[in-house]
């Protein structure tokens, strides 16, 4: 098949695997690479045309380091899918990927990809965004098929933080199930959660209508109403009385979410924004509220117009 690509996935994760499964069902050339891999990182990357990176916030550093060491082909086009935060300078992971390759096509994909549903075949839709429209387009090729639709965004931020942001509000709806509010409660989180996540966006310079899209308000319903979901996991547990070190011991993977309310809470201090959802899920994980006082905050806030906060 001569559009056939070699792509090259960092991370054998649960994501690193569904995004393989994809990409090899449309006959592309895949090897996953993780820390346990025999073989190099070198010798993987020699003929690679797409480099997907499905590490956790917390290796995208690490393998960003290993690869700027290497001989890369100027051609090479960097797919990140991490939907995470860096604590220490509080950028995305494709501002850290470009920061690295500015002078490589850096892609994001993000949209509601319960990770153990694209195992089990089920139809899926995601986004591809860039500022490079054409690298956007062959990744958009890559990984399309009857049962997952991509669609391409020129919002490479917006995509990236609807993903990202979504997660805290996950966590936030899993307190709701676990505490068994209701579905007036859960609409009502989900929609402030989301009004919230547009005016952090906003303010760090994304579009407002990328988080209406599949990357915003799509993530936001998937992983705010699954119990697959990892972050939706840990609200739901420590709602159920569970401490934080007790859940993550049993925890299967990465809730990006937990890294993401705190970098949050710096950069919104810092920045002066009003995230009243993030702020509670803040005080939850670190014990200093209870789920019940955390609702009681959020209800008994200063009552306002629904817009012009
Ligand atoms: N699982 C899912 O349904 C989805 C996950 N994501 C995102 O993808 C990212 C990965 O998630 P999962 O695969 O689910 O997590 P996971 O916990 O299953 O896998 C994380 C992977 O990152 C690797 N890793 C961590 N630190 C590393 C380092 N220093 N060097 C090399 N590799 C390192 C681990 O070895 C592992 O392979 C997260 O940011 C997550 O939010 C995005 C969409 C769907
Ligand atoms: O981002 C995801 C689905 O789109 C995965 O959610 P969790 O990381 O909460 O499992």
């Amino acid at each position: 098949m001569t559009n056939s690509k070699s792509v090259v996935i960092l991370g054998a994760g649960a994501w690193g695997s569904a995004l393989a499964t994809l990409a090899k069902a449309n006959d592309h050339k895949v090897h996953i690479w993780s820390r346990r891999s025999s073989r190099t990182l070198e010798k993987l990357v020699e003929d690679a045309d797409i480099i997907v990176s499905a590490v956790s916030m917390k290796g995208v550093r690490d393998v960003v380091s290993q690869l700027q060491g290497l001989p890369l082909s100027p051609e090479i086009i960097f797919l990140t899918a991490t939907k995470g935060l860096d604590p220490q300078t509080t950028c995305t992971p494709s501002q850290i990927w470009q920061e690295a390759f500015p002078n490589h096509p850096v892609v994001v994909l993000s949209g509601p990809n319960l990770s153990q549903e694209i195992q089990q075949e089920l139809p899926a839709a995601t986004v591809v965004a860039s500022n490079v429209t054409s690298a956007a387009e062959v990744v958009q090729l890559v990984f399309s098929s009857n049962r997952f639709r991509v669609y391409t965004n020129a919002d490479p931020l917006g995509v990236e933080l609807g993903g990202t942001l979504k997660n805290v509000m996950a966590i936030a709806a899993g307190v709701c199930d676990g505490l068994q509010l209701g579905t007036n409660a859960k609409a009502a989180l989900l929609t402030r959660g989301l009004t919230e996540m547009v005016r952090i966006g906003v303010h760090w310079g994304a579009k407002q209508e990328t988080f209406y899209g599949l990357s915003g308000l799509g993530d936001l319903l998937a992983t705010g109403n699954s119990p697959l979901s990892r972050n939706y996991q840990v609200g739901y547990q420590l709602a159920c009385g569970k401490s934080l070190t007790e859940i993550l011991t049993h925890l299967q993977g990465t809730a990006e979410g937990i890294n993401t309310t705190k970098v949050l809470m710096l950069r919104s201090k810092q920045q002066n924004i009003s995230m009243p959802i993030t702020e509670q899920v803040y005080h939850l994980l670190q014990a200093e509220v209870t789920p019940r006082q955390a609702l009681l905050e959020l209800m008994l806030r200063d009552i306002k117009p629904e817009y012009n906060e």
